[in-house]
């Protein structure tokens, strides 16, 4: 990794963050992230300075923000901001899912929608990258209200979007419920049945096996970084943060490869399980957070460790960090490297503050970025779009097949153009420069216009 610090040395693409992107902390640390792992990469090739790849490369194709007014229960009016980042398109429509949450801003979005560009690169599959969502918070909203929501968002959005130009999906607070929503929307103002989005109910063209496929592919991944250095789940204790779409299913699959899990958590706190969950603990929990939509707190298993995060738990292997971003800071990594947990792969997007990814970086650890590790969910939402392009459902088990397949190959990109150091491959920068090299030389092939 290039160590870009003294001014002299300082790349071009700051300057031009902090003039055209001022006041986006996300944004800017994602593109650090990218930038120290491809300096040399970037510095080795003239073609990309006279391109300017780098500023071309960081700057969105275009960000759509818009007002979206909608309808409580009680007939009052309420306004939130929604945004949709269309980043890049140059190796395929643009494609990324839509949050829900207060925390919801411009450069949260920059951030995810830079992100996906890289991922939708490692999966091989013909996608650009995108993000978009509101500051919308459904919490404490009935479904009807939520319904609305959506609704009133897609009398805006579909102007925008369309199966061969942009194809949303789901992402924080956004299930296969509001997909639904917006989907029938959707229909009734296109009056068109088409791959608009992904992450729809089985029952109406979405992909068996979608809902499960970031985190199971988070485990297909870490399971083949363990083999790569002749290691395996077997037995394993695992730390898992966040207990939504990704976390859940991370545990699950841990579970059935043979792993133990130690914990979940929520915004609350921590719920641990000392000699980890049982299948049934998993299933209780599930339904409690996602059929009830109650707090981790009110769990009437496991031990409930109030405002504390899953990192503290010493008697561990791995650390899978599946809720938000920043979720693990400085603390934390020294923490958990300090208890000899040198395994983490990030199941949320941007998981770690930068001096936290740097610690795990530094200590030549296990390290298994975002970008590359929770690449199954995009991966078969890529898949949902071949079925509904040809009219078609494929059986849970050959996508199941597919996924396993994607995220080996996946795992190989990583490690295509790095080597490895003391015995551990770089996956970061190996996800990086492959993600980089893709998406610069198709800007190059698609000339300057
Ligand atoms: N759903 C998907 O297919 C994909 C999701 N991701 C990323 O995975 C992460 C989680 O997304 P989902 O599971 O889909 O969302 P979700 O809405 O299903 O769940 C989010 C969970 O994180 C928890 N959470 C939020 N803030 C927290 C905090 N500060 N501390 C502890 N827990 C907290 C919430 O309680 C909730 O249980 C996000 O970073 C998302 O961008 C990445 C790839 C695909
Ligand atoms: O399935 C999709 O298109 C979106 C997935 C997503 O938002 C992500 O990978 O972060």
């Amino acid at each position: 990794m290039s160590d870009i610090t003294s001014e002299s040395q300082r790349p071009d693409y700051q300057q031009y963050l902090e003039d055209y992107h001022p006041h986006s902390e996300e944004f800017h640390q994602a593109v650090k992230e990218v930038y120290d792992d491809i300096a040399d990469e970037y510095a080795s090739r003239d073609e990309y300075r006279e391109w300017n790849i780098i500023e071309r490369l960081i700057e969105p194709d275009r960000i759509i923000k818009f007002r979206v007014s909608w309808e409580d229960d009680k007939g009052c009016i309420h306004v939130n901001r929604a945004w949709r980042v269309q980043f890049h398109n140059l190796l395929g429509a643009y494609k990324g899912g839509l949050r829900f949450h207060p925390t919801v801003n411009e450069s949260v979005l920059k951030f995810l929608g830079f992100e996906q560009c890289f991922k939708n690169a490692l999966t091989g599959l013909p996608m650009g990258g995108a993000k978009g969502g509101s500051d919308f918070n459904p919490k404490g909203k009935s479904q009807r209200e939520i319904m609305r929501f959506c609704q009133a968002l897609m009398r805006e959005l579909y102007r925008h979007i369309g199966p061969d130009t942009d194809v949303p999906a789901g992402d924080i607070n956004v299930s296969s419920t509001e997909i639904g929503y917006l989907f029938g929307e959707y229909l009734r103002l296109n009056n068109r049945w088409e791959g608009v989005l992904t992450g729809k109910t089985p029952g109406f063209g979405g992909s068996c096996g979608r809902e499960e496929a970031t985190g199971y592919g988070v485990i297909y991944f870490l399971r083949e970084m363990l083999t790569a250095h002749d290691d395996s789940l077997d037995d394993k204790r695992i730390l898992i943060s966040g207990s939504g779409n990704v976390a859940l299913h991370a545990a699950e699959k841990s579970l059935a490869e043979g792993a133990k899990v130690l914990s979940l958590s929520d915004s609350g706190g921590t719920l641990y399980f000392e000699n980890g969950m049982t299948e049934q603990d998993l299933k209780n929990i599930k339904q409690l957070k996602l059929v009830k939509k109650d707090r981790l707190s009110n769990a009437e298993t496991g031990s409930f460790k109030k405002g504390e995060k899953p990192w503290y738990i010493s008697d561990a292997d791995i650390a899978l960090p599946c809720a938000t971003q920043n979720e693990l800071d400085d603390h934390d990594a020294e923490t958990l490297l300090g208890n000899d947990i040198r395994i983490l792969c990030e199941g949320a997007n941007m998981p770690l503050t930068d001096g936290a990814r740097k610690q795990f970086i530094n200590a030549n650890a296990l390290y298994g970025p975002a970008k590359a590790a929770n690449a199954g969910g995009v991966a078969v939402s890529g898949l949902e779009r071949s079925q509904n392009a040809e009219l078609t459902t494929w059986p849970v088990e050959r996508v199941d097949e597919e996924l396993n397949r994607i995220m080996k190959e996946i795992h190989e990109r990583c490690i295509q153009y790095v080597e490895k150091k003391d015995g551990i491959y770089p996956y970061s920068r190996g996800a990086n420069i492959y993600g980089f090299k893709k998406l610069a030389g198709a800007m190059i092939a698609h000339g300057v216009g």
